[in-house]
């Protein structure tokens, strides 16, 4: 193959990942058409409109189109006057035109499509459209006590950055003064934080969380305007989208629905899209700050924090502005695991099954100390390599992953496929079941407990059951596990002056099933128990969904499964492990 058909290719592999990702954005056609949708770049990524029709027309001087550019999404589309226009363009820049994003050159992946949905043109709603329980009040203070408020503000001391002080502080008596006149019942607003964007920056889409927080939850925003969006998801499929202009000094009060049924968020990114009279605008963003107001719950009061300038105490503020993956439902759990568990798998099998080949030393013992005879089920048996430790059993596996069950087939191993919370055997039927790291794959308690429900289930009594979770602690004692020694230790939080940097932490938002998740960073510590971990193949990034086990959490899981006693519970390299006896 000659780079040219390897980079078609690879385009080509992206377009269909695109395809199903988009579907509900776009219809794509195999025919061309007048219209195509660049997938992998938009304001989102390339930044600013202009910038990217300039470089456009330099790569492609005799092209001629309109470009729509939905405001904080990595897509957009090309409109052209003919379909021989679009064939031309398309032809010479898919998988072939690159723009360069943070360093890293990234191919043109384009297909045709035949209509757009209209939620993908993110027009700011005028407060007729707005989700319930929503109110924007213009000018709530005047320049001047703008003025005063900035000024007040040490930016050189990163504490202020993103702080969240409580009480609040005597000097915003003023603005706590105007807030009595707004709603009928007086909210006594006990905490405050305080939020700088710089132009790119935003804040992940999210629901402040209602079990800590009263409502309405107040928001100031100073020096620059900038947009905010709101998303509610009606069901997998329905999700509606309102992008609200937040002017500045303007108060936006957030109540009822729009507080707890919405999300909101602000796009990373430089500019915003309003309308103005003569059409969509674009509008630099300056620097913005918000002042936010709540009241925390009196049951949280004692929790409230004052110092919110270190690690911990940031990712703690941050778990109480979003709402836990542990409130999903059965149907978005299991739509997170298909796309964000099973898919990756499928699409980084021949990678994973290549670093995957030295047994576990305690599982190859758990499986070397079976009797001859004895009947072994690996349930999610991966490349299979616990399926030939020990020749004197009859060991099968189970796997969701076809390419790896291929690779299985392959080694003649016996391999089947199915579900770990379905599992296709008898009750009493095995001597034994190991399941190693598939269980943190499981999105929600209840499905984690049901996987174990079912090994149970099909293990004869006295029949023993080995389990291996990814714990949430990666070292214990002075021991790194395998995992923190391949890497690097979590960087430190302070530069070499000793100033406090604020800690970054990337989000991964799915809007599908409305669902934001913290990215971890890998070979470090983790500060979350939910989380996406990236999986690294080539120049691609895939994220693996992981539920990490707190100390003790694993015990307390196999407690309420009913006909299991624990044998043992353990830690090893990074791993929370149980043996558990049928009764
Ligand atoms: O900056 C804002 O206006 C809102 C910030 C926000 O949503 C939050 O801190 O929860
Ligand atoms: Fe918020």
């Amino acid at each position: 193959m000659n780079s040219e058909e390897s980079l078609w290719s690879k385009a080509d592999k992206k377009l269909n990942r695109a395809r199903k990702r988009m579907s509900h954005l776009a219809e794509f056609s195999i025919e061309p058409t007048r219209k195509v949708i660049l997938c992998n770049l938009g304001l989102a990524n390339v930044l600013e409109k202009e910038c990217f029709e300039q470089y456009v027309s330099q790569a492609l001087p005799e092209i001629r189109y309109t470009l729509s550019m939905p405001a904080g999404e990595t897509y957009c589309f090309f409109d052209f006057d003919s379909v021989k226009e679009a064939q031309d363009f398309y032809s010479q820049s898919h998988g072939k035109l690159k723009f360069v994003v943070n360093k890293r050159k990234v191919p043109f992946c384009l297909g045709y499509v035949k209509s757009v949905a209209d939620k993908t043109l993110n027009h700011c709603l005028p407060p007729s459209h707005y989700p319930n329980g929503l109110r924007l009040i213009e000018n709530f203070v005047t320049p001047d006590e703008e003025k005063l408020l900035l000024d007040d503000l040490d930016w050189n001391d990163n504490v202020m950055k993103d702080a969240t002080v409580s009480p609040i502080p005597e000097k915003y008596g003023f603005l706590l003064k105007s807030f009595e006149d707004l709603t009928t019942e007086n909210v006594d607003y006990n905490q405050l934080t305080i939020n700088r964007y710089l132009p790119g920056q935003g804040i992940p889409n999210h629901v402040d969380n209602n079990e800590v927080f009263d409502e309405p939850i107040l928001s100031l925003s100073l020096n620059s305007s900038y947009v905010m969006d709101f998303c509610k998801c009606d069901s997998l499929e329905q999700r509606q989208k309102v992008s609200i202009d937040l002017p500045q000094r303007s108060l936006l009060i957030m109540s009822g629905e729009a507080f707890r049924e919405w999300t909101h968020g602000i796009a990373q990114r430089q500019n915003d899209v309003v309308e103005t009279d003569s059409g969509d605008d674009v509008r630099k963003r300056g620097i913005r700050v918000s002042f936010t107001f709540r009241r925390v719950k009196k049951s949280y009061d004692s929790n409230v924090d004052n110092s919110s300038s270190d690690n911990k105490d940031y990712s703690k503020s941050l778990r109480n502005l979003i709402n836990p993956v542990s409130t999903i439902t059965d149907k978005v759990a299991s739509k997170l695991e298909e796309t964000y568990v099973h898919e990756v798998y499928e699409s980084i099998s021949d990678h994973f099954s290549k670093t995957r080949h030295t047994p576990w030393h305690n599982v190859e013992t758990f499986v070397k100390n079976l009797k001859p005879g004895s009947l072994l089920l690996d349930v999610g048996c991966g490349n299979g390599k616990y399926l030939h430790v020990n020749p004197n059993i009859c060991k099968f596996g189970i796997d969701r992953t076809m390419n790896l069950l291929q690779i299985c087939r392959e080694r003649n191993f016996e391999v089947s496929r199915g579900d770990c919370l379905y599992l296709p055997y008898k009750e009493n039927s095995l001597d034994a079941v190991i399941c190693i790291a598939v269980i943190h794959h499981l999105s929600t308690e209840e499905r984690r407990r049901q996987a174990i429900v079912e090994i149970i289930r099909i293990l004869r009594p006295r029949g023993r059951a080995l389990i291996y979770v990814w714990a949430k602690q990666q070292s214990r004692g002075s021991v790194n596990s395998k995992y923190l020694k391949s890497g690097k230790m979590k960087k430190d939080t302070r530069t070499k002056a000793g100033e406090k940097q604020t800690p970054t932490e990337v989000m991964h938002r799915d809007n599908k099933i409305s669902i934001t998740l913290p990215v971890h960073e890998n070979r470090t510590e983790f500060d979350h128990r939910d989380l996406l971990v990236p999986w690294k193949k080539e120049e691609e990034s895939f994220l693996r969904f992981y539920h990490v086990f707190r100390e003790g959490e694993l015990r307390e899981l196999c407690e309420t499964v009913p006909e299991s006693n624990i044998e043992e519970i353990y830690y090893d390299q990074g791993n929370w492990c149980a043996i558990l006896e049928k009764k």
